[in-house]
């Protein structure tokens, strides 16, 4: 994977085009696609599932689908995402009663795997488990809808969890999701994060290439 990674969240896409969007964001200059899947439970919210995934499959999408599970319990869906083509599974370790088996369930079947952790959610699950997670996904906001303001105290949180990365040897990414945009790209890559989901500033504009060149411009100010 590149260094960074700019992670489209098909939340703000047009649904009732949604293989055109995935098309045109890829051909924009997107490395991977965020896929949001809220259960109403977990979540306030109801969104896309498994056969959502196994059409993008269908119509031609070869890029990584990155699947961010909002749903409670998550375990079902793991076996459905891994058949549906997925190729990242995070969850929140909340909504997980066996965070091990959950995470192992991902690896083996061919998945990345990540633990979400919500803007109030310590990062203390992480501690017996850094050996079996490819991905820590920190929420900007709180999850469950699309649009919202970066929550500004996430920068000392990704400062924390880039330091448990890197004292912990493992090749994991590190995620932010919520509320990112090329004004404050850079500000949360310097933060730590090397992986950037967002929705609404990509999928808001008419000109995805314009906003994903931005998006670029800022972060090779950082490394
Ligand atoms: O998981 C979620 C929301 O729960 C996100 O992936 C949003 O879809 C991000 O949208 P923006 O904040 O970038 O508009
Ligand atoms: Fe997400």
């Amino acid at each position: 994977m590149n260094d960074f990674i700019i992670a489209p969240s098909i939340l703000s896409a047009d649904f009732a085009r949604l293989g055109e969007e995935v098309d045109n964001v890829l051909e924009a200059g997107a490395d991977i696609i965020h896929f949001d899947v809220m259960d109403n439970h977990y979540v306030p919210n109801l969104t896309i599932g498994p056969m959502v995934c196994k059409a993008l499959r269908k119509h031609g999408v070869t890029a990584d689908i990155d699947v961010h599970l909002m749903v409670k319990p998550v375990d079902r869906m793991i076996g459905d995402f891994i058949e549906a083509g997925a190729s990242i599974i995070t969850f929140h370790p909340e909504a997980s009663e066996h965070i091990d088996r959950s995470l192992q369930m991902i690896r083996e079947g061919g998945c990345k795997a990540g633990l979400v952790f919500n803007p109030a959610t310590p990062l203390h699950y992480l501690k017996h488990v850094m050996d079996k997670v490819d991905m820590v996904l920190l929420m900007s906001v709180n999850p469950g809808f699309g649009g919202q303001s970066f929550i500004p105290g996430t920068l000392d949180k990704l400062r924390e969890a880039r330091a448990l990365i890197d004292a912990s040897g493992y090749d994991i990414r590190l995620e932010v999701d919520g509320g990112v945009s090329e004004k404050n790209i850079a500000e949360i890559a310097r933060a730590g994060a090397d992986t950037f989901v967002a929705g609404s500033a990509i999928f808001g504009k008419t000109d995805y290439k314009a906003v994903i060149d931005a998006m670029r411009k800022e972060l090779s100010s950082v490394r």
